[in-house]
């Protein structure tokens, strides 16, 4: 292919993004070139600071990088293309935040959270299409009329998943989608990370969740996370940053040939 991405959905090149104000500037990326297919799934590693944020902020069109170009599907640069274009680009997106709580209007009830992100009121259609997206990631719809904040964290990273999967997305971003939860409130946010991912279903009351569900179509999934052994779980391919820079780009079941930075992560984590 002549743009040398191999028909990639997503292409980075010689991305760079500088934040901070006059007195201290980091630059958050550098130079990052990347290429992400559609139905890949790919994991962000790298320590505290290493730039994992700033880089799903820029694939999502979300944050302008200061060089480089972006380009999503037919979009060649996205900062370059007319705004209409952009809103198109960021739809292609489902956003699961690290903390859904401060991501909530603190008016709304869950399943308004999920109804807005629809694009309507929750009455009528949209209520029924609110409770089929509350039974895919596994919630009770009779938590619709619940206030996030009266909801378990695991419950309320799940209404960030129902809340992404709204707009249809192409690809699910999660920025660190399990912290805080505790060990089998994050198994269950995970596992339904990845069925809806394979396009799949949660029953309400099931532990597990169905791949084989309603969309039947593969999303990408970018997800962002310090734990290796999350990474090993949810994705086939797993990014190292260091500095900003991507510094390690291997097979997720094959960490052995990374850097020094990677092998820094491989060593804290237990029995990985
Ligand atoms: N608003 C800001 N102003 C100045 N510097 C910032 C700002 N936001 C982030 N940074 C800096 O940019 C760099 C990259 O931050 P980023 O949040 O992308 O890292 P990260 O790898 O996601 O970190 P963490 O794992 O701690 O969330 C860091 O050095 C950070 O201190």
């Amino acid at each position: 292919m002549s743009r040398g991405d191999g028909g990639a959905l997503i292409s980075l090149r010689g991305v760079c993004r500088t934040l901070g104000g006059r007195r201290r500037r980091v630059a958050a990326l550098r130079d990052v070139d990347l290429d992400i297919a559609a139905g890949e799934s790919v994991a962000v590693v790298g320590r505290s600071g290493s730039g994992k944020s700033t880089l799903v902020g820029v694939v999502a069109g979300l944050d302008r990088p200061h060089r480089g170009t972006l380009r999503v599907g037919g979009v060649d640069d996205v900062w370059r293309a007319p705004e209409r274009e952009r809103r198109a680009v960021r739809r292609r997106f489902g956003w699961v935040p690290q903390d859904a709580l401060t991501s909530f209007d603190p008016r709304y009830l869950a399943g308004d959270v999920v109804a807005e992100a629809l694009g309507g009121a929750d009455t009528g259609d949209t209520g029924a299409a609110v409770a089929a997206l509350f039974a895919r990631v596994g919630l009770d719809p009779g938590l619709m009329a619940r206030r996030p904040a009266a909801m378990s964290g695991g419950e309320r990273q799940r209404v960030a998943v129902a809340r992404a999967l709204a707009v249809a997305p192409d690809v699910l971003l999660a920025d660190e989608p399990t912290s805080g939860l505790d060990v089998l409130a994050q198994e269950r946010v995970l596992d339904v990370i990845a069925a809806q991912r394979m396009g799949g279903a949660c029953g309400a009351s099931a532990r597990g969740c169905d791949g084989g569900g309603d969309t039947g179509r593969r999303r990408a999934l970018i997800l962002v996370t310090h734990d290796l052994r999350i990474a090993r779980r949810m994705a086939e391919r797993v990014i190292v940053l260091e500095d900003g820079r991507v510094v390690d780009d291997l097979p997720a079941d094959d960490l052995d040939g990374g850097g020094p930075a990677l092998r820094r992560l491989v060593e804290a984590t237990p029995a990985l």
